[in-house]
């Protein structure tokens, strides 16, 4: 089947909005790529190249950069919203201002927002008024920007309350290297997005602390563990939780040098303090604000999430990373799978 080309806006020229106009070009889309910066839509359009954020990457022609936001959405259907959790209030309060027909606004970050608690489906919802939002449709997977740049293959998934939304932009990414599944469980979409990165600054701790494959394998599967526990009492599919979007983007996460949760944790590992990491990193570390609301989460939902809180311990109380461990290993012995049998039995699953 030909597939129609359309032309979509990305809104946000960091790492990953960067990689994904790529891969929306590759499929022979004209993609209107925006930044707050205007030096950088100079260099998009001039240089085609983003150095601050993709290096060793050349442009396709079909990327446009553009500094106006009115301009990069004026007529546009698709688009495709690709800044840190953050900054998504303030962003999508300047595009309700300049949009004028309703479109199909695809999420592609991974954090849930401190204090609200709500997840992105949910900020975008209470934010952008309804007339103007046909559907909100969620991509996330195990895929790090660099490697998507470089054409490496890479699966993620989408999710939308919409299903037939969720494949129209599984339609518009999928390629012989993108491969992109569906699964219309929204809630554990993006709670295992939002998640595993307070696991992956967790295993860089680890990692910083001079600790080996053992104490990574625990993490990412215990980790996986109290993350299936809190999204299955949010109402999230427990199953969802085995899939890309769960312990495919833990083990991507937990496991690469291209991870900023990572790199973060693995400077705190090695003694520096939060505000050293944050200072030198330049690039956004969702996992430091995900703490915060999954531990606020935790005890709204009354939910163990050990690790999150030992986490929540180093990043805002103070604790030595050391201690963290130490504590961690020392707690009181347990089941394994208990606590979300319990979790099942209580939603009838
Ligand atoms: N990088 C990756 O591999 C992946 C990232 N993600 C998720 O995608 C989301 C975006 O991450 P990523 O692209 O990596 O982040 P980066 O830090 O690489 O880039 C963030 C981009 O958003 C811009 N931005 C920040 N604040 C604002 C604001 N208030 N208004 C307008 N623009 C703003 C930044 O501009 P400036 O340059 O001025 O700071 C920058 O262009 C995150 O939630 C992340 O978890 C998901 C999958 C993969
Ligand atoms: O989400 C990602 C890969 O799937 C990127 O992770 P970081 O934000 O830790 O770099």
């Amino acid at each position: 089947m030909v597939q129609e080309k359309e032309v979509i806006a990305v809104i946000g020229a960091g790492s990953w909005g960067t990689a994904l106009a790529m891969v929306l070009a590759d499929n022979g889309h004209n993609v209107r790529l925006w930044s707050h910066n205007e030096n950088q839509v100079k260099e998009i359009n001039d240089e085609h190249t983003n150095k601050k954020y993709l290096p060793e990457i050349r442009l396709p022609q079909l990327i446009t950069g553009y500094a106006s936001l009115s301009d990069a959405l004026n007529g546009v259907e698709m688009v495709i919203l690709a800044v840190p959790t953050k900054a998504i209030r303030e962003v999508i309060g300047k595009m309700k201002a300049v949009i004028k027909n309703p479109i199909t606004l695809t999420h592609v970050s991974k954090g849930i927002e401190p204090d609200t608690l709500l997840r992105i489906t949910e900020i975008i919802q209470e934010e952008m008024p309804s007339e103007l939002l046909k559907d909100i449709v969620v991509l996330s997977g195990p895929s790090h920007a660099e490697e998507v740049s470089l054409r490496q293959p890479t699966t993620v998934t989408v999710s939308s309350e919409n299903m037939a939304a969720a494949e129209v932009v599984q339609d518009l990414f999928i390629n012989n290297y993108f491969r992109v599944y569906t699964n219309p469980d929204v809630i554990g979409v993006e709670i295992g997005g939002a998640l595993k990165n307070i696991i992956a600054l967790a295993a860089g701790i680890t990692d910083g602390l001079g600790y080996g494959d053992n104490a990574k394998a625990a993490l990412i599967t215990r980790g996986l563990a109290e993350i299936a526990r809190l999204g299955t009492k949010m109402g999230a599919n427990p199953l969802t939780f085995l899939g890309l979007t769960g312990i495919g983007d833990l083990i991507v996460t937990c496991t690469s040098v291209h991870s900023r949760n990572w790199r973060a944790g693995n400077l705190l590992g090695k003694g520096k303090t939060l505000d050293e990491v944050l200072e030198n990193m330049g690039m956004v570390v969702e996992g430091v604000r995900t703490t915060k609301a999954a531990y606020q989460l935790a005890k709204k939902y009354d939910v163990k999430m050990p690790i999150t809180f030992a986490l929540y311990d180093v990043l805002f109380n103070g604790k030595t990373t050391k201690d963290a461990v130490d504590g961690l290993m020392g707690r009181a012995k347990t089941h394994e799978m208990e606590d979300l049998v319990n979790i099942l039995g209580e939603r009838n699953l």
